[in-house]
């Protein structure tokens, strides 16, 4: 664990407010290339950063509570990953104050596209700043990880190639892209996905040059279309577009578009057809949104 001393806090760092993004992320490709002896399964995997994604309001508290408003439905404030890693936070640096968080969530939950885990990276990120803990990024990475394989990338904020589990993560230079993403309106639980006997675990392992030539692909595919007909169903709906992928483990499958007025058109196509559907429109990026914002504050 990270000690350090506890900071001194200025009063107005106490009643200063900061509103930052959470994006959300794709898988561009995703191995499965083996298990490490914990049961976790090494992956190779591309992640691709977007514009969009939930956004959170920080203020701190003199006492030590953590509020996060709204709640989201089925999930106990303490079990928030935003509450988790304000609580990681504490307990790391012996921080005394608080929060109160304000959430606006507009991506999907289950999706596969990192909304729990952005949103936990936003928390560690924001609130470092906020109570001037002084913690690096590498220490933030580190705690990330303790909560999440998924929250270290959102940490770092750069498009990144990853391994491991997620956490050896390599910085790309990815083409900007538009990208429609579509919820087929069905949650995916990431863990029994994990679990499933038929999931593909030995992909031959890649490399990052292969993988940035877009080749690749997901290997939850095969199971999630399997469990899940509306994943199948999306795919086939989409594929007309052009090459359409699942994100991590599902449920959001994506398609490239080469402008933001492609993508807005297959996105209602999409949409009107399914009602049980609904979707975003997402522009690749190389750089967060969040460290970007953290910039703008300095
Ligand atoms: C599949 C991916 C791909 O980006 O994304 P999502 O579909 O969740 O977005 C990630 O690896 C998901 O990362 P994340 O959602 O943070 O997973 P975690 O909370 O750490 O783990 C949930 C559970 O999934 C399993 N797990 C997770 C990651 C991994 N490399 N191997 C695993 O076997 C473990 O059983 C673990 O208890
Ligand atoms: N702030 C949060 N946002 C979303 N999900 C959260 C959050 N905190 C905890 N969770 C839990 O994490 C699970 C996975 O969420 P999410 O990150 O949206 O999925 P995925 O990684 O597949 O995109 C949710 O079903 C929910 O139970």
């Amino acid at each position: 664990m990270i000690r350090i001393a506890r900071p001194f806090i200025s009063e107005a760092a106490l009643t200063a407010t900061l509103t930052l993004p959470a994006p959300a992320k794709l898988n561009l490709m995703l191995h499965i290339v083996g298990r490490r002896d914990d049961g976790y399964h090494r992956l190779q995997t591309l992640f691709q950063l977007l514009d969009f994604g939930d956004e959170l309001t920080l203020t701190p508290r003199h006492d030590t509570e953590v509020r996060v408003s709204p709640s989201i439905p089925d999930v106990a404030n303490e079990d928030n990953l935003i509450t988790r890693a304000a609580r990681a936070l504490q307990d790391a640096t012996g921080h005394t104050g608080g929060a109160d968080i304000q959430l606006t969530k507009r991506l999907p939950m289950g999706g596969g596209i990192g909304g729990g885990s952005s949103d936990c990276a936003t928390a560690l990120v924001g609130l470092n700043h906020l109570w001037q803990l002084g913690l690096d990024e590498d220490a933030l990475a580190e705690i990330g990880l303790t909560l999440g394989a998924d929250v270290p990338v959102f940490v770092r904020g750069r498009s990144a190639w990853a391994e491991g589990i997620g956490e050896e993560l390599t910085p790309v230079e990815l083409p900007e892209h538009w990208f429609v993403v579509i919820h087929p309106g069905v949650h995916v639980s990431t863990p029994a996905l994990f679990r499933h006997p038929q999931l593909t675990r030995n992909t031959p392992v890649s490399t990052i040059r292969t993988a940035l030539t877009g080749a690749g692909h997901n290997d939850f595919e095969p199971v999630a279309r399997t469990l899940y007909p509306n994943i199948d169903h999306a795919i086939e709906q989409l594929s007309q577009y052009g090459s359409v992928r699942l994100s991590g483990s599902g449920a959001c499958v994506f398609v490239q578009t080469q402008s933001d007025m492609a993508a807005q058109t297959i996105l209602r196509t999409i949409t009107e057809r399914n009602p049980g559907y609904s979707g975003f429109i997402g522009r690749g990026v190389n750089q967060s949104p969040l460290q970007r914002a953290l910039a703008d504050q300095a």
